[in-house]
């Protein structure tokens, strides 16, 4: 843990907002432009990131060093680690109480060798569960850049989020900012931009919270369409809006300096 130069938690207060959409597409886009990226994804009852990458068939194995990440492709850029990689069978739902899940992730953030990289994105699941204390405790040992809050902009959606908020605060994890997802629909054959769902909900959140506002991410069917076909989705649309947001995240982000050798 101490080789990786950044490490972001990603969470959401709401089921289905996009949290992993924007943990895979930001861990893509990062590898994209060049970084070594690990994906850490800590939704042990629902994990979805495997999928959306492509990934759903591939087994997690073990060397002398500990875990080793499944990579999505041969430049090894981006590495991913999911409940999903060690379930024999991939319909078995995982049936656990908070002590197995505790040690399970415990395992997630001291076994796997992920060699020296540049972010650590770890995805979770919605709310502030036995998943959410433990992989925060035990991240808080390796001095975290933070946190990533993903937000739609409806208003049941925000006040979700201020829960989050107030849990990163309890634990004292540093916020590194507020996404708004699913902000606005885009006609691909215009360029209009139609708030479907209200809009700026994350915005104003960000601004009564003194957080930062990283930014919107409007809702794309083709990202839809790629995620749930595991499609590299940068690779298809080179020119999207997607890449725009997410070069816009990036240039917001305020990381701690790199602490590694
Ligand atoms: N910006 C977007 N544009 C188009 N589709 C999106 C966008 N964001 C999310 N989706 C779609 O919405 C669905 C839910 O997204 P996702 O699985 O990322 O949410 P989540 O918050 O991680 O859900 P969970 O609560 O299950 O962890 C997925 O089908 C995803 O492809
Ligand atoms: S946004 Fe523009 S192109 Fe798209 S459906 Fe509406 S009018 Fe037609």
């Amino acid at each position: 843990m101490d080789k990786i130069k950044h490490k972001l938690l990603v969470l959401s207060g709401k089921g289905g907002v996009g949290k992993s959409t924007v943990s895979s597409q930001l861990a893509l886009y990062l590898s994209h432009i060049g970084y070594r990226v690990g994906l850490l994804d800590v939704d042990l009852c629902g994990p979805s990131i495997p999928k959306m990458l492509g990934l759903e068939s591939k087994d997690v194995h073990k060397s002398t060093k500990g875990w080793v990440p499944v990579y999505t492709d041969e430049s090894q850029k981006l590495g991913v680690i999911s409940i999903q990689f060690l379930l024999g069978d991939k319909d078995t739902p995982v049936i656990w109480r908070g002590p197995k899940k505790n040690s399970m992730i415990k395992q997630f953030i001291d076994d796997v060798n992920w060699g020296e990289i540049d972010f650590l994105i770890i995805d979770t699941p919605p709310g502030t569960s036995d998943e959410h204390i433990s992989v925060t405790e035990e991240l808080l040992k390796h001095n975290p850049d933070g946190a990533i809050l993903v937000t739609t902009p409806q208003a049941v959606s925000i006040s979700d989020v201020k829960k989050e908020i107030s849990f990163c605060n309890t634990m004292k994890l540093p916020i590194i900012g507020i996404v708004e997802n699913m902000s606005g629909y885009v006609c691909p054959h215009c360029s209009e931009c139609t708030n479907i769902f209200s809009s700026e909900g994350g915005k104003l959140l960000a601004e009564q919270c003194n957080i930062k506002f990283l930014g919107k991410l409007p809702i794309d069917p083709n990202l839809s369409i790629c995620s749930e076909r595991g499609i590299n989705y940068f690779t298809e649309y080179p020119n999207s809006s997607t890449l725009a947001a997410l070069k816009s995240f990036v240039d917001n982000f305020s990381l701690k300096p790199n602490t590694t050798n």
